[in-house]
């Protein structure tokens, strides 16, 4: 085996905005394999990969397969309302549970689950209610030259935070403002295995994919391309 490229500098973990943090190699060459085989299974029709249209008569150039709802632009649904019409695929309890690694391990024990507006008194413990359970996955996949455009996650009715996880090649992540597509924004490369999770006031925030970088991917792997995938909480 060859050994791992050694990194000058290591990446570290980095806050790119207030509540939008970077954790650089979350997912270690196993969890990866077992994610992207588990992506293959997801990707299989009925309700599997597909190309998602927009109103305005375009097509997005990462295709998508949904678990748990099934997004579509812009709502949920229950079925492939846009595609074959079937049942979407179960929301797995490992995703959950990742999800919630995901959020304790970017932002901290307890976070995404304060109480909105709770007074700040010394009388207030501003107990924590339960964290809220991860329901959606939304899986794309980029070709060398797919993108995404400027965009916010904002069809989930939860203001809890989204977990970003990226399989493959790696990629520009754009992450922006909560005001307009344009700047200020945050190039961020993001490779196989990292975490980017954004929460709290970055919730909101634009973000988009202006470019792949193919052939980056991990040899080992074994994916031509680049998998991401989005938990979500729909508080639907
Ligand atoms: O591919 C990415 O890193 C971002 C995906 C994304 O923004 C989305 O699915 O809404
Ligand atoms: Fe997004």
């Amino acid at each position: 085996m060859e050994p791992e490229p050694i990194e000058l500098f290591p990446r570290e973990r980095k806050q790119i905005a207030p509540g939008a943090v970077h954790v650089p190699d979350w997912l270690d060459a196993a969890h990866q394999r077992e994610l992207l085989r588990a992506c293959r299974e997801w990707a299989r029709p009925p309700a599997g990969l597909r190309t998602v249209r927009t109103p305005g008569g375009g097509t997005m150039t990462a295709r998508q397969v949904c678990l748990g709802w099934h997004w579509y632009p812009y709502a949920y649904a229950r079925t492939v309302v846009d595609g074959d019409g079937s049942p979407v695929k179960p929301f797995p309890d490992r995703l959950r549970e990742l999800g919630r690694r995901a959020v304790r391990d970017a932002l901290g024990e307890g976070a995404g689950q304060e109480r909105p507006g709770a007074p700040v008194s010394p009388y207030d413990t501003n107990i924590a209610e339960p964290a809220p359970a991860y329901d959606i996955a939304l899986i794309n996949f980029y070709d060398a030259d797919a993108r995404m455009g400027m965009h916010r996650d904002s069809d989930e009715k939860s203001d809890a935070p989204v977990v970003s996880l990226s399989l493959g090649d790696t990629c520009v992540f754009r992450f922006g403002n909560t005001e307009s597509r344009g700047r200020p924004y945050t190039d961020v490369e993001l490779r196989s295995g990292d975490l980017f999770v954004f929460g709290g006031p970055s919730r909101l925030a634009y973000h988009g994919v202006p470019k792949v970088q193919p052939g980056t991917a991990p040899p080992e792997l074994g994916l031509t391309g680049r998998l991401n995938i989005t938990l979500r909480v729909s508080g639907l």
